[in-house]
């Protein structure tokens, strides 16, 4: 049975006839800016800006560094939209909330979802200001039913069962990894394992242990739900986590992390994810199936 909170088809069909009514392109790429990184909606061009405030069924940002404003404007000669603050599971959203723009990216005809997020490292050879593509991710909540697929499944979004096997797409990951190597940092980009978690506390060196036991390369809030639902409507994905900060692994490590910090890091790092974000969208080739 579908909560009060679940958003439903129709409600996404609201959304998106709202947003089509103010918009002059339909965007074919979708970018999620995380924790700091909202910079990167400065560079789309002719920007149509709308508080989220202002959207139907569009929950607010509770967060600071994530603005709440939706962005739709043009990068690379391809229209695109841009989330400047996401939502998240610590915020006291649903799921079904949270993940509730991608649905939204979906029917307005997006074909590429990018996410960035800011992420502590649990390898050793990963340092603050580095950045992860993600190859693979661990849904901590997802594994525990917190999955935004659960209960009803409308098959007019996408299966019951969907496979995670390939989520984070090949051709992206290669190009990005090029780009890396063409603007000169290489020796500071690696491909990795995201974990998502429920926060908003950070981790306890157990648990920190325990995430790099498990195969995770770097820890966030987010992320994970967002791109389970992009998957489950058949949208390409490609992850990019900015490591801010070390998560400590024993009581002896100094490493301490709080908001303002991993907000600094994003800060610092901003250009190069605007670099490499706009030449990975260069990159892309859109194929808009010819109107009927
Ligand atoms: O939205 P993201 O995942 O980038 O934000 C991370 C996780 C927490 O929200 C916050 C902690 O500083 O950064
Ligand atoms: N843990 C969880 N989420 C985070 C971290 C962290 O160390 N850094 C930035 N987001």
């Amino acid at each position: 049975m579908l909560s009060k909170e679940d958003l439903r088809y129709e409600d996404c069909e609201e959304t998106v006839q709202w947003l089509l009514d103010r918009i002059q392109s339909p965007p074919d790429i979708a970018i999620i800016c995380g924790s700091g990184l909202g910079l990167l909606a400065e560079t789309l061009s002719n920007p149509k800006t709308f508080d989220y405030s202002q959207i139907p069924h569009f929950p607010a940002s509770t967060v600071v560094g994530h603005s709440g404003q939706l962005v739709f404007g043009t990068l690379q000669d391809k229209s695109c939209v841009c989330m400047k603050g996401r939502f998240h599971v610590y915020e006291g959203y649903s799921l079904s909330k949270v993940t509730f723009p991608i649905r939204v990216f979906k029917l307005l005809g997006v074909k590429v979802l990018m996410v960035t997020n800011a992420a502590g490292s649990l390898c050793e050879k990963y340092r603050p200001g580095d950045l992860m593509i993600i190859r693979d991710h661990i849904n901590m909540p997802g594994m525990a039913a917190l999955n935004p697929l659960r209960g009803p499944n409308d098959e007019r979004f996408g299966p019951r069962f969907p496979s995670l096997w390939d989520t984070y797409d090949r051709d992206l990951r290669v190009t990005a990894l090029e780009i890396a190597r063409k603007i000169g940092h290489a020796d500071l980009t690696h491909e990795g394992v995201y974990c998502m978690v429920g926060g908003p506390n950070f981790e306890s060196v157990a648990e920190a242990r325990f995430l790099q036991k498990l195969g995770a390369d770097a820890v966030g809030m987010s992320t994970a739900p967002e791109v389970v639902v992009a998957k489950h409507c058949g949208l390409r994905v490609f992850g990019l986590s900015l490591i801010t900060n070390r998560v400590a692994q024993a009581y002896e490590m100094q490493e301490s992390v709080n908001h303002s910090s991993v907000l600094e890091v994003g800060k610092q790092r901003s250009q190069l994810l605007q670099t490499l974000i706009t030449d990975l969208v260069r990159s892309i080739q859109i194929n808009r199936e010819p109107a009927a």
